[in-house]
């Protein structure tokens, strides 16, 4: 694991052996223990949300079909876009959600289907780590009545012994005995964080899933909470599930990284490897925008456009094709450029959403497009697509009229005519037929990248086609 240089913070971890809980000692001394060794093993794993259902609705797919290993004693990273499903696959590993379907193994038991004891027992050696430590403690609660909490609901030893854990537990994260007695509000930002930490940590838990745990902290005081994480794991032989949309803290702090869209993990991999040459488009994309870093490729003008779609509507095939920066592309419209790809590929996301949806379309063009016309109807989005030439095509020299070679103007227009008469459905059926290919068809398989174990889920990974890296790079180069 990489260790961080950043000066310690006075007291951080405090290093007294007769404070330590008994698993430390027990797990550094087990020779068993491989690095390979999984912890949790995840299969499949689906969580619907069909509660907030509106019209019918099909469910909220925020977890759907998730399989990875979590190794014990490792930091498993898990980043992705806001909405693609960490937080509900952290806490549906951890059983504070009713799996949809799947399982979740952790020695020999399928946690995602206990109840009852075994369930607490599981929920005593898991653990959560909230993202913000201002909304997690209960302000009614003294800092001691709080990291006691879990060892009263556990019956833990008698009260002088809970009592004791906690001043243990306090000063193993770096607080004192004075602060068993203080509220949460008379703490800064990052002693609130450690005061959650140490909650986390009272019943000696094997694995803990750290949400986004340093993300509303300030960047000094997130170097200090890292390094105290990082200091328990390998005081206590811990094992991280660690959810972060901040990618340079996950490329300090993981071993590992999964990459994770629309509810599905694209890519899995040792950390350095995946940020130093990305397998997957995503993650090339999502990486492409760290200012300033490199992974090999010319990834500057790699854009992520828009936002992913809907999870209660996830595209038919790869879930990433309707951004994808290397999908697959017929033959016959080969010659078209980038930008008229981008244009076809976000009329059809208009189209798409507009079959599901009655909220406004100038709207949803704006917000997608970024564009400045009044788009009141769909030749008025076809104009500002296709037709006027305006900033952004004189951005990219050419001129919007000349964008779609004749093949693919007939296409657009038979989708058009049923946009005209209202039928949606019809019009995105149209352009997905005309410009689709194998990646709006077969949701892709996951394969091994390279010879340490990674996978990436990309239909470019088979012989058949080109590799995704080459096709990006050949594409943003072109245009
Ligand atoms: N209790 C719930 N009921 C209905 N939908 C939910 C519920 N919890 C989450 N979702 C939806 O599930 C999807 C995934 O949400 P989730 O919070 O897991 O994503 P995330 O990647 O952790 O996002 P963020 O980085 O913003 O925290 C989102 O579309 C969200 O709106």
């Amino acid at each position: 694991m990489s260790r961080n240089d950043a000066a310690t913070e006075s007291g951080t971890a405090n290093e007294s052996e007769a404070s330590r809980p008994s698993r430390a000692a027990a797990d550094s001394d087990d020779s068993t223990v491989t690095a390979d060794d999984p912890l949790v093993e995840v299969r499949d794993l689906k969580k619907y949300y069909d509660d907030d259902g509106f019209l019918g609705d099909d469910p909220v797919k925020a977890v759907d079909g998730v399989s990875l290993d979590i190794r014990r004693g490792e930091t498993l990273g898990l980043v992705g876009e806001s909405g693609c499903g960490k937080t509900t696959l952290g806490r549906t590993i951890l059983g504070l959600e009713d799996a949809t379907g799947g399982e979740v193994v952790s020695d020999g038991r399928n946690v995602a289907r206990l109840s009852g004891k075994q369930l607490r027992e599981w929920q005593r050696d898991a653990q959560m780590v909230f993202q913000d430590p201002e909304a997690s403690l209960n302000d009614r609660m003294t800092v001691g009545e709080i990291v006691r909490e879990p060892l009263d609901a556990h019956d833990w030893e008698t009260a002088s012994e809970r009592r004791r854990r906690v001043f243990e537990l306090l000063d193993l994260v770096g607080l004192n005995e004075e602060h068993y007695y203080r509220y949460p509000h008379q703490f800064s930002g990052g002693q609130r964080q450690r005061v959650g930490i140490a909650r986390a940590l009272a019943l000696e838990p094997e694995f803990i899933v750290l949400d986004e745990p340093v993300s509303a902290l300030d960047v000094s005081v997130q170097a200090r909470v890292i390094n105290l994480l990082e200091d328990l794991q390998e005081e206590l032989g811990l094992t991280y599930l660690f959810i972060a949309h901040d990618l340079s803290v996950v490329r300090h702090i993981a071993d590992r990284v999964a990459v994770m869209y629309l509810g599905d993990i694209v890519e899995l991999g040792d950390t350095e490897t995946v940020y130093s040459d990305p397998a997957h488009p995503y993650t090339l994309s999502l990486l492409s925008a760290i200012p300033g870093s490199h992974t090999g490729t010319d990834r500057d003008r790699v854009t992520l456009r828009g936002t992913p779609p809907s999870p209660r509507d996830p595209p038919q095939g790869c879930r990433f094709a309707t951004r994808c920066p290397a999908k697959v592309r017929p033959a016959e419209f080969d010659d078209l450029s980038g930008t008229a790809w981008e244009r076809i590929d976000a009329l059809h996301t208009v189209l798409r959403e507009r079959a599901h949806t009655e909220t406004g379309l100038t709207e949803r063009l704006k917000r997608r497009l970024g564009l400045a016309a009044d788009a009141s109807d769909i030749d008025e989005v076809v104009a500002d697509l296709f037709e006027r030439d305006s900033d952004v095509a004189a951005a990219d020299g050419s001129a919007r009229s000349d964008l779609l070679t004749e093949s693919a103007r007939s296409a657009v227009e038979d989708a058009v005519q049923f946009a005209r008469r209202g039928e949606d459905e019809e019009a995105t059926a149209v352009l997905r037929e005309a410009f689709g290919s194998v990646c709006n068809r077969e949701r892709p398989e996951r394969h091994a990248v390279g010879d340490d174990g990674r996978v990436s889920a990309c239909v470019r990974h088979t012989d058949e086609y080109e590799d995704p890296r080459s096709v990006v790079d050949r594409r943003f180069g072109d245009d």
